[in-house]
């Protein structure tokens, strides 16, 4: 049986809430009332309801601040407003900030029926178009690109994770999305509404680190010209990424753990402490556990940050995203660049997909950035990405040393090739200048460039 979907009627006025009731009732909704703004606020933000059918004259709180109100809070449930003789005009403005329709009164139970209808299938439509992006993308975070396995288990979880405080520690090489999971858990859970902090703890040197964390009271030290707000306190009622956790110094990490078991701190010098409301996740690309038995990392600290770890792939683990993310970061870099439609060349994709990216997604990103300037704005060939990538092309693009072949001619052209190929990278694609320092004319550099395919 399907769990039958619920409404919460607000109005002042008993008579309407009452017929509402019954009639909503028969129509096969779970029907709950409030005679306010204010009350309603309240259960619609623990109710999870479908639908609220609100009027919009009301005492204590009216129906367009309690509009306002779901929106901020994050309530998404489908608001229809009910609109009194005279209000029609208050009932437009609501549907500007985000009421869905509005109904005059007096109405009959067709008229209402209706309403109701058109939200449901609107509602279902939306839902399928969610499911739909969802399948494509392979999980339910837009700006995550990938349809690997493991990393479509790591965004469940992050899902799941997301609605609570538990602190997480993600782990990963340099460049594999650290940040961007730790945005995901910020941005999709209940804490959305508050900030998201991030730091790099192995970016600001020791001696700072904890007037930066904790804050601290002016005179605290000589330069402690007047009381300054640390990152706990900034990222109140949101979340505190600290990123490189492992480069955090000893001395810290007894700070560090004992804030996270009392949920206070006390900045530099001040003599009380106070309350804040963070949660804590953490990123770093070495291996903690390693530092714990080396004797560099509490492993008291280490427990209570790992409550749950999220360990990210390297880009060369998950090969299969890389035609997507070349892809996206086309069209990232190409719209903001003005050069919308760019394609990888067969032989670019491939060099892409076979190069190990050590830098992974960062580096490949960079990597279609700098490529995009290269090109010549229709596609993405080898010739304007690095050498190292373009090592990786097929055999016949490799250089003298690679061939097995003793065919003087062929390796004369691969050496050429090689040659064009560097003197277009050191010029940043100038062909003027690379003919320049190939020693040949710019109108033999356009035929070779065409010969090997480099255009
Ligand atoms: N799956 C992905 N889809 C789209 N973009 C991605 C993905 N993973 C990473 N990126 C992009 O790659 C860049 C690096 O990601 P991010 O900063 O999250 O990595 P990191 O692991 O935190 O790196 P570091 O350890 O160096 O701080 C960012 O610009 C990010 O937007």
């Amino acid at each position: 049986m399907t769990e039958k979907k619920k409404i919460l009627v607000v109005d002042d006025e008993p008579n309407l809430r009452h017929m509402l009731q019954v009639l909503l009732k028969k129509q096969g909704y779970q029907v709950e009332q409030s005679a306010d703004g204010a009350d309603a606020l309240a259960k619609a933000g623990e109710g999870n309801f479908a639908f609220i059918l609100c009027d919009i004259r009301m005492p204590v709180m009216d129906g367009k601040k309690f509009l306002l109100a779901c929106t901020e809070s994050g309530i998404g449930a489908t608001i229809i407003m009910m609109s009194a003789y005279g209000t029609v005009d208050d009932a437009i403005e609501c549907m500007k900030l985000g009421a869905y329709d509005y109904i005059s009164k007096p109405f009959n139970s067709d008229e209402i029926s209706l309403v109701l209808k058109k939200a449901e299938e609107r509602e279902r439509l939306k839902d399928e178009n969610r499911r739909l992006r969802e399948a494509v993308r392979g999980h339910a975070f837009p700006d995550i690109i990938s349809r690997n396995d493991r990393m479509g288990r790591i965004m469940e979880l992050v899902k799941k994770l997301s609605g609570h405080k538990t602190t997480v520690l993600i782990q990963g090489e340099s460049g594999t999305g650290k940040e961007l999971v730790a945005r995901a858990l910020h941005y999709c859970g209940v804490r959305r509404q508050g900030p998201f902090v991030a730091v790099n703890c192995g970016a600001i040197p020791a001696a700072l680190l904890e007037s930066e964390l904790f804050g601290h009271v002016k005179g605290a030290f000589t330069d402690a010209g007047h009381d300054k707000i640390g990152l706990f306190e900034e990222a109140h009622g949101g979340t505190l990424f600290l990123d490189e956790i492992g480069e955090l110094p000893l001395a810290l990490q007894v700070k560090l753990l004992r804030v996270l078991q009392e949920e206070e701190i006390r900045r530099l010098g001040a003599a009380a402490a106070q309350k804040v409301d963070v949660r804590v996740v953490s990123a770093t690309s070495r291996d903690l556990a390693g530092e714990v038995a080396a004797g560099r990392f509490r492993e008291d600290l280490y427990f209570r940050i790992n409550v749950f770890a999220l360990s990210l792939p390297a880009l060369r683990e998950r090969v299969e995203d890389v035609p997507l993310l070349v892809d996206h970061f086309l069209e990232k870099h190409g719209e903001r660049m003005g050069m919308p439609g760019v394609h990888p060349t067969p032989e670019a994709l491939q060099a892409l997909v076979r190069y190990s990216w050590p830098g992974n997604v960062r580096e490949l990103e960079n990597c279609i950035e700098r490529g995009l300037v290269l090109c010549d704005g229709a596609t993405l060939g080898l010739a304007s990405l690095p050498e190292a990538v373009r090592a990786c092309a097929g055999q016949e693009h490799r250089g003298v040393d690679r061939s097995d072949s003793l065919s003087i001619k062929k390796g004369a052209e691969a050496l050429e090739r090689q040659l064009i190929v560097r003197a277009l990278e050191q010029t940043g694609g100038n062909r003027t200048h690379a003919a320049r320092l190939l020693e040949i004319s710019h109108r033999a550099l356009l035929y070779k460039l065409k010969e090997y395919d480099l255009g």
